[in-house]
């Protein structure tokens, strides 16, 4: 599933927050989406989901403008893992999972063995199968992100948005999410906080800015001290991670330059 998005701009309270936004996330790939925070991330994605529709520009995918596709058409084709759950009643975690499959349904069609097969297995693949009867209220926000991304798993759609997946994840869930996604084989685009989570499994990178498109290419050709410090507004180094061979960045405190100047002017 290929997805375009062609000159796009959104403006919210009469405030530019994306302005003139084109890329390209070809089929298979996973493409990470950095940026700081506010820079227009998650208006993007909702841009990309239908949530919040742009006033100007085009997004398709293989062709077909998601705005033209019913509601049905487009969870076929694109599941989503928002960054703040919109889950607004209480519901177990298997019939929070089993929402997913209600596009590859007819209306009424009650759940069959088959759905409840499909939703185990995704429970499992996110370790939260022991989950299954649990209130969703009163799971932690890191139980809540993994039985989102089951939801999105059931859904069996080719296409894939996640916005910050790896949120409230710790780090061994981050990993197991992050490689989960990676085995799908899906097209995937997602926004990413973490630069080495982008660096381990994003093929290309978009970097944003102030709500533009100031960079893209691969890890290794994105992720570097120059853009990074303009970008984000910190020191980096960046070098070749011994044993995965991707860029690895390194950052420095601004306490931490402060001490090593210091430290640097006594030496002299
Ligand atoms: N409904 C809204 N009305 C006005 N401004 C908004 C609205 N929603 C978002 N914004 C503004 O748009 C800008 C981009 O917000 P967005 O949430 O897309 O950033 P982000 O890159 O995802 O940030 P973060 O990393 O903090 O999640 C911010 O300045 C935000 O305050």
């Amino acid at each position: 599933m290929n997805l375009h998005v062609e000159n796009i701009s959104v403006e919210l309270e009469k405030k530019t927050i994306l302005r003139d936004v084109s890329l390209t996330v070809r089929s298979g790939e996973f493409v990470g989406l950095i940026g700081p925070n506010g820079s227009g991330k998650s208006t993007l994605l909702k841009s990309i989901y239908r949530a919040l529709e742009p006033r100007s520009g085009f997004i398709s995918l293989d062709g077909a403008d998601v705005y033209e596709l019913t509601a049905r058409q487009n969870a076929q084709r694109m599941a989503v893992v928002r960054q703040e759950s919109s889950i607004e009643f209480d519901f177990t975690v298997m019939e929070i999972v089993m929402m997913g499959r209600s596009p590859h349904k007819r209306l009424f069609q009650t759940d069959t063995p088959a759905d409840s097969r499909i939703c185990e297995e995704a429970l499992e693949r996110v370790g939260m199968q022991a989950y299954a009867s649990r209130s969703f209220f009163s799971l932690s926000g890191g139980e809540k992100q993994r039985v989102l991304i089951a939801r999105a798993l059931v859904q069996q759609a080719e296409f894939l948005v996640l916005d910050e997946p790896t949120n409230h994840l710790d780090v061994r869930y981050q990993l197991q999410v992050m490689d989960l996604v990676k085995t799908l084989g899906i097209t995937v685009f997602s926004s990413l906080h973490d630069l080495n989570i982008a660096a381990m499994y994003c093929d290309r990178l978009y970097v944003i800015r102030d709500g533009e498109l100031v960079a893209s290419g691969t890890p290794e050709e994105v992720l570097e001290p120059g853009l990074i410090r303009d970008v984000f507004g910190v020191e980096t180094e960046v070098v070749t991670h011994p044993i995965t061979g991707k860029k690895h960045v390194y950052f420095f405190s601004e306490a931490v330059r402060v001490q090593q100047s210091r430290q640097e002017v006594k030496a002299l």
